[in-house]
C-alpha cells in the first residue's frame, strides 16, 4: 500500500478510496450546498478552491486539550492508505471541520452536536477550482468499482438536477435575547479593566452572544451566498453535527494560519473602527484607528504573540506593513506575518500553538481564558476558534471563526467579541459587538 502523500494511486482498496470526475454541466455552489446530505461542509476563502461538502465518508472526533494533537492521530491513521484518482491537486482528500474555543468544552445549548473538534472527509464532495467544477466520491474500505459505480450515480444525479431559483429573502426576527444586558457587560469590562489596572492581565477579549428567533427557518445556503457578495475576501464555512440540520456558519475576515510546504502565512486582526458615509469619512475614521494609542497597543500585543508562538517552529519570521482591513460593515487593522518553518511540521501544530491568539483571548493566555470563563455567561463553543481544513501532507487552511452564528431551524444564536485594555470604554466597546454582529444580522433581519 501507498501513502497518500504521494498524491499517486495504487489499486489496492484499504484505506481512502477517492474518485474524481470534471463536471461540465457544473452546478453553483448554492445549488449544490442546497442539495447535499447531512453532515454538509462549506468552505470558501480566498484563493482557495471552494468546495462543498455532503455527508460524511470518515469523521473524526476529540475532545480535551489533547484534541488537536488526538485530531492529527487519528486522521494520521485514516490517510495512511488509500486509493486516490483526484484529477487536480484542489480535490485531493481533505479533512474539513473545527475546534472548540475552550480545552473544557461542554457542548451545551446551542452547541449540542459539536465535540472539542470535529473534522470530516466528504462523502461526496464538489470542488470550484480555476473556473472548472470536480465532483468527487470518497470512501472508507470500499473497493474502487464500488466508488467508481457511485461517482456516476452522483453524477447523473446532478445532471438531472434544476438549478435552484433565486435567493430567497433573510428571514426576519421576530425576537431577541442577549446574554448580556447593558448593565451586566459594562460592570465586566470594567472588572476586566481593574484586572489589567491590577497588573494581573494585559488585554482580555470579551464577548456577548445574541439568540435571534426567526419567523421561518434560515437557508444557510442562501445566507453564505449573500455573505459571498457582501464580504468576498472573507472566509466562508459551514460546519453541521451530525443528522442534525441547521449548522455553524459565518464570514470572518481572520485567518489564523495557512501552511504549504514550509511557508507559514499569518497575521494580527485587531483594532477595530465603523465605516463612514462617504469615501472621505472613511479615510478619516482609517487614519484616526491607526493614529489611536489604545488601537495601536491592543493590536501590538498579538503581532508580538504571533510571532512569539511561531518562534519554536520558525527559521525565519517577517512582519509586512501595518495595514487598514476595510469590510463592509467595519474596519480592522491589519498586519500580515510570515514564516519559513525550520523543519517540516503538521498545519495542527501551528493551529495549536497559535490558537487562541491574544485577539480572541488575550494576554497572558491563561488568566485572559480564566477573565473569560467568570465573566461570559454562556459557552463560546466553535465561536474565535480555528476552522479549516487540512490534507494528508499535514499541509491547510485555518481561519478564526468570528462573525458567525449556529442556526438550527428558526433559532440563531450570534457572536461577538472586542478587545479590551486598560484604556477602553465599556459604552464604546458596546457598541463594537453590535457593529460586529451585522454581517450576521444582515443576513437574519
Ligand atoms: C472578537 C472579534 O473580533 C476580533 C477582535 C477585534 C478587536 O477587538 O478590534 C478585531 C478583530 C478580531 O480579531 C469578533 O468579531 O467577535
Amino acid at each position: 500500500m501507498e501513502s497518500l502523500r504521494s498524491g499517486e494511486t495504487t489499486p489496492l482498496s484499504a484505506g481512502v478510496v477517492s474518485r474524481t470526475v470534471r463536471l461540465s454541466d457544473a452546478p453553483r455552489p448554492r445549488t449544490a450546498l442546497g442539495a447535499a446530505d447531512p453532515p454538509r461542509t462549506f468552505w470558501a476563502a480566498p484563493g482557495e478552491a471552494t468546495v462543498v461538502g455532503s455527508g460524511a465518508a470518515a469523521t473524526v472526533r476529540a475532545d480535551g486539550p489533547d484534541r488537536f494533537r488526538s485530531v492529527r492521530a487519528a486522521a494520521d491513521e485514516l490517510f495512511s492508505s488509500g486509493d486516490v484518482h483526484a484529477g487536480t491537486l484542489a480535490a485531493r482528500p481533505r479533512l474539513f471541520g473545527g475546534f472548540s474555543f475552550h480545552d473544557d468544552h461542554t457542548g451545551r445549548e446551542p452547541w449540542d452536536g459539536y465535540p472539542g473538534a470535529r473534522f470530516v472527509l466528504p462523502r461526496r464532495q464538489t470542488t470550484f477550482a480555476d473556473d472548472e467544477v470536480w465532483l468527487t466520491v470518497n470512501a472508507v474500505g470500499e473497493s474502487p468499482e464500488e466508488v467508481e459505480r457511485q461517482l456516476e450515480e452522483a453524477r447523473e444525479t446532478i445532471r438531472r438536477r434544476p438549478t435552484s431559483g433565486a435567493v430567497g429573502d433573510p428571514p426576519g426576527i421576530v425576537e431577541r435575547t442577549e446574554t448580556t444586558s447593558k448593565s451586566e457587560w459594562c460592570e465586566g469590562v470594567t472588572a476586566a479593566i481593574e484586572r489589567i489596572e491590577a497588573g494581573e492581565l494585559r488585554k482580555v477579549v470579551l464577548a456577548q452572544a445574541l439568540r435571534a428567533s426567526l419567523s421561518s427557518p434560515l437557508s444557510i445556503p442562501d445566507a453564505l451566498t449573500r455573505l459571498g457578495e457582501t464580504y468576498p475576501d472573507c472566509y466562508r464555512f459551514l460546519f453541521e453535527p451530525d443528522d442534525r440540520g441547521g449548522g455553524f456558519f459565518g464570514a470572518t475576515p481572520e485567518r489564523l494560519v495557512d501552511l504549504r510546504g514550509r511557508t507559514v502565512e499569518t497575521g494580527a486582526l485587531a483594532g477595530t473602527t465603523g465605516r463612514g458615509e462617504t469615501p472621505e469619512e472613511d479615510e478619516w475614521l482609517a487614519e484616526e484607528l491607526l493614529a489611536d494609542e489604545k488601537n495601536a497597543h491592543e493590536h501590538d500585543l498579538v503581532v508580538g504573540a504571533v510571532r512569539k508562538q511561531l518562534e519554536p517552529h520558525a527559521a525565519s519570521i517577517r512582519t509586512g506593513t501595518r495595514r487598514i482591513r476595510r469590510l463592509a460593515t467595519v474596519q480592522h487593522i491589519e498586519t500580515p506575518i510570515t514564516a519559513e518553518l525550520a523543519s517540516d511540521e503538521h498545519v495542527l501544530k501551528l493551529v495549536e500553538a497559535l490558537h487562541p491568539t491574544p485577539a480572541v483571548g488575550g494576554l497572558p493566555p491563561d488568566r485572559a481564558l480564566e477573565t473569560i470563563r467568570d465573566t461570559e455567561p454562556f459557552g463560546r463553543g466553535w465561536y474565535a476558534a480555528p476552522v479549516g481544513w487540512f490534507d494528508a501532507a499535514g499541509y491547510g487552511s485555518f481561519a478564526v471563526a468570528l462573525r458567525s452564528a449556529v442556526a438550527r431551524g428558526d433559532v440563531a444564536t450570534l457572536f461577538a467579541g472586542v478587545g479590551v485594555v486598560a484604556d477602553s470604554d465599556p459604552d464604546r466597546e458596546w457598541d463594537e459587538v453590535q457593529l460586529k454582529y451585522r454581517p450576521i444580522l444582515d443576513e437574519l433581519e
